[in-house]
């Protein structure tokens, strides 16, 4: 790795740091929630086999701008169009109700970027397996089954995108007895 990719992955997770610093996971733990953007890129990179440093960088801000006060154009003056225009593509719009943006990501994951795709695949895969892992507060059995069957629905609208990465995302979804 060049130390120009060194610098621009140590701006991203800084600045991700900083942004999410409040915030906690949903697990027992209150886990910081930090660890789950840094999953999502570790998981790019090393399961993915994913060197495009754009995407990598994207991993690592991708709930920056859903879950804190971040702005996509905060975004482009830091880390440039294509870091910001990927978040943007894997941003949920807040305003919408909760049944609106879930159908939402399943109509629009077949027309994402490449780029967007693979972010989606490894937030998808870190989000189950932090599921197997325990169960968020308050989340019943049933309303992981739900999560599992919803993202089996977007994952679908991924394929073709990285063998490596949907071949878990099987495995995971066979386990549960979801059909993709
Ligand atoms: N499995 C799991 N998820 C947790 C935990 N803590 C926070 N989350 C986040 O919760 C989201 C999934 O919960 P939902 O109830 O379906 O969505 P919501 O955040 O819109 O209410 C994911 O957001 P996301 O990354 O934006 O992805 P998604 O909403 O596109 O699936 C995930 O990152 C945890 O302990 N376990
Ligand atoms: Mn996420």
């Amino acid at each position: 790795m060049s130390s120009s990719s060194t610098a621009v992955l140590l701006e991203a997770i800084d600045f991700a740091a900083e942004k999410h610093r409040n915030q906690r996971r949903k697990d027992p733990d209150a886990t910081p929630y930090i660890n789950h953007p840094i999953g999502v890129a570790r998981i790019l990179s090393h399961e993915g086999g994913i060197t495009d440093i754009e995407v990598l960088q994207a991993a690592l801000l991708h709930d920056t701008v859903e879950d804190t006060d971040t702005t996509i154009d905060e975004l482009e003056a830091v880390f440039g169009p294509t870091v910001a225009r990927i978040v943007q593509e894997v941003t949920d719009d807040k305003t919408l109700p909760k049944e609106e943006r879930k159908r939402l990501q399943v109509e629009h994951a077949p027309h994402r970027s490449h780029q967007a795709k693979l972010v989606k695949l490894a937030d998808k895969l870190y989000n189950l397996r932090d599921l197997n892992r325990c169960t968020p507060t308050g989340w019943t059995a049933e309303r992981v089954q739900e999560y599992f069957v919803w993202a089996s629905r977007v994952i679908k609208g991924l394929r073709g995108t990285n063998a490596a990465l949907e071949e878990k995302l099987q495995q995971l979804f066979l386990e549960r007895g979801v059909q993709l």
